[in-house]
């Protein structure tokens, strides 16, 4: 088939390189001509293992492109790949989405053809169907899921394991309320193995809200547990290996520390409750998620002071920036917030991240970046914030170290050595 790919970030590149490799031929298109150039030229916009090999080995099955008219009327079927952003009140931002649509809209007004504009966005049940669907029918001046189809399949990857976790998923919702539309969706994902769901488009989006939403919340469930747990002098590394080893509730997402960060999982949060309110439903559990989940970069802070109680002029070092490892994201990063108390409190900071050192300097210009890990260990005290492995690999002796992501070096060789949740 050939496919379209409005915006090339994190999803939307790794859609469009992973259905290449599949031998299908795609159109990118992205309002960033930088992201555009660096994709033309075989490299990728974004940080993601592997994902460059691939885009070098799939480079004759794509173009792309500014002109998105040239790009929905050459391809069979779009795919909607930009961002959905929280608002101050916690909603999501569908501006980016409606832009898009709106100006894939008008290229649909001439195209003969019908034309499947599938949202792989994470976009609050209804969107798709309601204000996505009426900008579409407005600029088109045609009907949905008759002149044009509409549909819903939103993406599960994580960042860092983009490219298998898109290859071999647990499972691919589909989400359409036309039979064409949904029979394209089922051809392109044929050649997927993995358990397939069929669904009207309103319910596939709620399946990627309640999915972020559940992993959240086990996360946090995790943690509060975990803060129990160590003032118990229990580790809570065993009592999730415990806990998971219980088919009904699995191993994954049970990792204590500092909770999580990143351009999803708080931002899908914040859109549930919020989405919610609008519909009389005020939610309980997952703002006390998020409360959790607020509390937990708070602990590093709390016991660093029970060695440096006064932090003023200490030179504090902090190991890792990205919200996770194997990526250069910083989005809602764990070391944000902690670093901003750190400083708050008079303390000076120097900082390591193999890969998101450029990124967090546009958000904190006042502290140091090292070199290299080793750089960060003379500081009189450590945080580890993100689990890369190189920092399995450094010699701890005689440091301090808070740490919240539970690097084992750390806990074998450092002076004094304290875990968030263990
Ligand atoms: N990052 C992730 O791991 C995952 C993200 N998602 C969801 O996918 C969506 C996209 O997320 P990311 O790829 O992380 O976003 P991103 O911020 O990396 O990329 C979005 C891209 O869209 C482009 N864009 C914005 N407006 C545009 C327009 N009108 N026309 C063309 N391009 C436009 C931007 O320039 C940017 O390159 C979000 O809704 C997110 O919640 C879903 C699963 C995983
Ligand atoms: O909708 C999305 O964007 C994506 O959000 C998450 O993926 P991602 O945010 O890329 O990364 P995760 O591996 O889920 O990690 C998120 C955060 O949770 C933290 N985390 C993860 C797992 C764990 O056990 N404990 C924990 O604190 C990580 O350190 C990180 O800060 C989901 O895992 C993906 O399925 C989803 O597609």
């Amino acid at each position: 088939m050939k496919l379209s790919i409005v915006g090339c970030g994190y999803v939307g590149t790794v859609t469009g390189v992973c259905f290449a490799d599949l031998g299908h031929d795609i159109t990118f298109y992205d309002l960033d001509e930088k992201k555009l150039a660096l994709l033309g030229a075989g490299k990728a916009p974004i940080f993601e293992p592997s994902l460059e090999e691939l885009i070098r080995r799939n480079q004759h099955r794509f173009t792309t492109t500014s002109d998105l008219t040239g790009a929905v009327h050459d391809t069979d079927l779009t795919f909607v790949c930009v961002g959905t952003p929280s608002q101050e009140d916690g909603s999501i931002d569908l501006s980016y989405v409606l832009s898009a649509c709106s100006a894939i809209g008008k290229t649909l007004k001439n195209l003969p053809d019908f034309h499947p504009v599938i949202i792989k966005s994470t976009v609050f049940p209804g969107s798709t169907g309601g204000s996505i669907c009426s900008v579409l029918e407005k600029k088109s001046d045609k009907k949905a899921y008759v002149d044009f189809g509409l549909g819903s399949n939103p993406e599960f990857l994580r960042e860092g394991t983009a490219v298998p976790d898109f290859c071999t998923p647990d499972r691919i919702v589909l989400g359409a309320d036309d039979e064409r539309t949904m029979g394209a969706l089922r051809s392109l994902y044929t050649p997927f193995e993995c358990p397939k769901i069929e669904t009207a488009i309103r319910t596939a989006e709620m399946i990627k809200y309640a999915s972020n939403a559940f992993l959240a919340t086990k996360i946090s469930f995790a943690n509060e547990i975990g803060n129990l747990a160590k003032k118990l002098g229990i580790d809570s590394e065993k009592v999730f290996e415990g806990v998971g080893l219980d088919r009904r509730i699995g191993p994954a997402f049970f990792g204590t520390g500092i909770g999580f960060g990143g351009s999803c999982f708080p931002k899908d949060v914040r859109a549930l409750i919020a989405g919610a309110k609008d519909y009389d439903e005020h939610l309980r559990i997952l703002p006390a998620v998020l409360q959790v989940n607020e509390g937990q970069p708070l602990v590093v802070v709390r016991l660093l002071q029970k060695y440096l109680p006064d932090l003023r002029g200490r030179k504090i070092g902090v190991l890792g920036l990205a919200f996770k490892p194997d990526t250069d994201d910083v989005r809602e990063s764990r070391a944000i917030p902690i670093i901003r108390q750190v400083l708050d409190a008079g303390a000076e900071v120097i900082a390591y991240d193999p890969l998101a050192m450029e990124n967090f300097a546009s958000l904190f210009s006042e502290i140091t970046y090292a070199p290299s890990a080793e750089a960060v260990l003379s500081a009189e005290a450590v945080l580890i914030t993100t689990a890369w492995e190189e920092f399995e690999h450094l010699d701890y002796h005689g440091t301090i170290v808070i740490d919240g992501r539970r690097v084992a070096a750390a806990s074998r060789d450092a002076r004094v050595y304290e875990g968030v949740c263990w």
